[in-house]
């Protein structure tokens, strides 16, 4: 004999803790309100404290805890070690079909039709990867083949998040079907969110607070800002103020307990200001009309001593610890292979002797008081160079004289035979004797022709370069020249200028200055005497403040240079 039994059709739910008690409840009432003919079932742990009369059925069933909760940490919800419990929806058989809802749900209307689906098992896509289905929303026929399989599981701890989601979708792999996301839209910050949402809003059919952060643990000031989140949230506390604001009256004050800002709220803690109308700090800015902050500060006086008696130090002061130590065994333990074989720290005074002294060159201290061991900066000459050497002195006394009489120099240049007599003068003039003392040997100034001086220095030069050079053959070893006292030495020619060798005394004659031949062959006058220099700009006797052309006077333009300017 068959018995058919018509068995009846539920939305369940699941309380593993009273802290899902607010979400529990506004879910039975949303969809309540919504006009459901549904009955409405939880299933709730023998451990659960609370157990409300808003639920048609309450289902004792054991908790079903995670023994290997690693997972969980992967999305940090350990939290959710009892998940698992979820799995006793298969286990009520008394039921024909079981749409589950999550206690983080809000229905926007009755979902009664998924009641009719003929699959065993729907479910809606997981937002976080959407080939999952999230199993906050389930409509499921319970048997108990799935029941055992998945309690099999969940005693091994199978479940790659550790919870019930894991479990499930292992369970079933991609043999549900998959219910639209609109019965189970989870809020989102993700890219496409907002434009998909504007679009499919009006046909949302449940929100779901995915997540730690639940509308009621944040408390309904959380969020304010205009949007996707802020709407959603706002349809949870429309159903929760419906039922339980705390101005409602009848609202069970365990339900406000779990609710964040709702607990016992006209205790609230104030800031004691002394401002009259008890301001809150933590609430709002201070009053237009409240005082200084200064004026609650704290006030102590301090007076000078009148005691008159002179100070007497005491016989004995404490003494000092003798527990104290500062050795080696305070020190801490090393962390660093150096630390161990470390040199030992040493320390350098300045009148150690032993110590290697790099003095500063010139300094005083040591030049003065040098070190009695005798170090090497004892052997160095510690003269200065200038006063040792006599060319260098001469050569900045003539620097000197040149500076302040040049014409005067020049105009007696043919006078002067030896560099002796010269370096004098200068030092005469560096003592300060503005009246220059009468040069011996030099001629009055108004008996003397500078012109016809330079053209008889010039004979008397031609004369001796040409008796010296007279004396030479080309190709063949020379002596060394020696004009004016200087020895000129011979040096080979180069390679190829023999033949201008041989012209160089015809260029030579008559009255022609050495500038003349240097000008028309280079290359002899720099092998016989060196008359004219080679450079044009300011040289070793230019001293600042001298003038000297920086510029060259423009050459006349050639004719060529006229043509091209002319056309
Ligand atoms: O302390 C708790 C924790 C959970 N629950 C119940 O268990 C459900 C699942 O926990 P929940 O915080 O809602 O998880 P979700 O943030 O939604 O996380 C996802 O991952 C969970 C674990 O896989 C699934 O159960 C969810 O359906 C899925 O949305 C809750 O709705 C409650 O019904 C409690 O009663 N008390
Ligand atoms: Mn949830």
């Amino acid at each position: 004999m068959v018995t058919s039994t018509k068995k009846e059709d539920v939305y369940a739910s699941l309380l593993l803790t009273d802290t899902y008690l607010p979400g529990a409840l506004v879910l039975a009432h949303s969809l309540r309100d919504a006009g459901t003919t549904k009955k409405l079932a939880i299933l709730v742990t023998p451990d659960t404290v609370s157990t409300e009369t808003v639920y048609d059925y309450v289902i004792y069933v054991d908790r079903i805890r995670n023994g290997k909760p690693a997972n969980l940490f992967l999305m940090n919800r350990p939290d959710l070690h009892s998940a698992f419990t979820k799995i006793n929806l298969w286990k009520q058989t008394q039921f024909r079909k079981i749409v589950y809802i999550d206690a983080d749900v809000v229905a926007y209307r009755a979902v009664d039709e998924l009641f009719d689906l003929p699959h065993a098992f729907s479910a809606a896509p997981d937002i976080g990867w959407p080939d999952l289905f999230n199993t906050g929303v389930m409509a499921l026929t319970p048997n108990m083949g799935d029941y055992y399989a998945m309690t099999a599981m969940a005693e091994r701890g199978i479940s790659f998040d550790g919870a019930d989601q894991g479990l499930i979708n292992m369970h079933f792999g991609n043999t549900y079907n998959r219910l639209s996301f609109t019965y189970n839209v989870t809020p989102s910050a993700h890219y496409q969110y907002v434009p998909a949402y504007r679009h499919f809003q009006g046909s949302i059919n449940m929100v779901h607070f995915i997540g730690s952060d639940k509308p009621w643990k944040q408390g309904r000031e959380s969020t304010t800002d205009a949007g996707p989140f802020n709407e959603m949230t706002g349809r949870w506390w429309a159903v929760y103020d419906r039922h339980y604001h705390k101005e409602a009256g009848n609202a069970p004050s365990i339900v406000q307990h779990f609710v964040k800002g709702e607990y016992n709220p006209t205790t609230r803690y104030v800031v004691p200001t002394g401002e009259p109308n008890g301001w809150d700090a933590q609430r709002s800015s201070p009053p237009t009309n409240s005082g200084p902050e200064a004026a609650n500060f704290p006030r102590t006086h301090y007076e000078m001593s009148k005691d008159t008696s002179q100070f007497r130090a005491p016989d004995r002061y404490p003494s000092p610890p003798n527990n104290v130590s500062y050795g080696e065994r305070d020190q801490p333990k090393t962390i660093f292979p150096w630390e161990n074989n470390a040199p030992r720290p040493t320390r350098v005074f300045a009148e150690n002797p032993l110590a290697p002294v790099t003095p500063a060159p010139g300094s005083p201290a040591i030049r003065t008081a040098p070190s009695p061991g005798g170090t090497a900066w004892n052997s160095f000459n510690q003269n200065n160079a200038w006063d040792e050497i006599p060319q260098i002195n001469r050569y900045v006394d003539s620097m000197q004289r040149h500076r302040r009489s040049r014409s005067q120099i020049l105009a007696a240049s043919p006078g002067r035979s030896t560099s002796g007599e010269r370096q004098e003068e200068p030092s005469e003039e560096r003592r300060g004797s503005i009246k220059l003392p009468a040069a011996e040997g030099v001629p009055a100034q108004d008996e003397w022709d500078p012109a016809a001086q330079l053209q008889k220095l010039a004979k008397q030069q031609s004369e001796v370069l040409l008796e010296k050079l007279g004396a030479s053959v080309p190709g063949q070893t020379q002596e060394s020249i020696s004009v004016d006292g200087k020895e000129i030495p011979h040096r080979p020619l180069p390679f190829g200028s023999e033949d201008i060798l041989a012209e160089a005394p015809e260029l030579v004659t008559g009255q022609t200055t050495p500038r003349t031949v240097e000008s028309r062959s280079p290359s002899i006058s720099t092998t016989a005497t060196i008359a004219v220099p080679s450079y044009q700009g300011p040289g070793a006797m230019f001293e600042k403040g001298e003038d000297y052309l920086t510029q060259d006077t423009p050459a006349q333009p050639t004719e060529e240079d006229l043509d091209v300017l002319q056309t």
